[in-house]
């Protein structure tokens, strides 16, 4: 039997104030939400091990506090990660439309050493009612995208 491969990867979770970075980490990594808000004060780290078919994964995962006045802070620890996720609500438009300059600030630091760097976009709090998602997705699409008639039937999108 072979043994399992060992991967060791650094991911960072990033977006605006209380988008729910640490709730959704806390509840991923141990299966507690937590009600009560208490910001995160520049960074702290999970770790959880995954076994995917013949890999066993070891993810650290940094988890980053939305405050402005942290915003320089967590840009250093993007340095060595193998990809970002990009976090906010589904309720708080500005929380969606902010993450560019999030993403920005990712490209600009890591770009001129990866060519390649995954990132993912996460939308949090999909229970509440007043999400507002769809609109946000629509314009997305409408001003981003602008996917051509063929890809939309191909999609079977809008
Ligand atoms: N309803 C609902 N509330 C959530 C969800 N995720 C987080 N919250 C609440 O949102 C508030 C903020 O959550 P945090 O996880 O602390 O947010 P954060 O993004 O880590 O915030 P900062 O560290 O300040 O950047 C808390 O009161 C959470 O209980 C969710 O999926 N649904
Ligand atoms: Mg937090």
């Amino acid at each position: 039997m072979n043994p399992r491969k060992k991967v060791d990867l650094k991911l960072i979770i990033i977006g605006a104030l209380g988008v729910g970075k640490t709730s959704l980490l806390h509840q991923y990594v141990h299966k507690t939400f937590y009600e009560d808000y208490q910001t995160t004060l520049g960074a702290s780290i999970l770790s959880k091990i995954i076994i995917l078919d013949d890999t066993t994964l070891k993810l650290q995962i940094w988890d980053t506090g939305g405050q402005e006045r942290f915003r320089s802070m967590v840009s250093t620890f993007y340095k060595g990660s193998d990809g970002c996720i990009l976090a906010f609500d589904v309720t708080d438009l500005e929380s969606f439309e902010v993450l560019d300059t999030w993403r920005g600030d990712v490209l600009a630091k890591i770009i001129p050493m990866e060519q390649s760097y995954p990132m993912v976009v996460l939308g949090n709090k999909i229970d509440l009612a007043d999400r507002q998602y769809r609109s946000i997705l629509d314009n997305y699409l409408t001003d981003s995208i602008k996917l051509s008639p063929e890809d939309q039937s191909r999609s079977g999108c809008c």
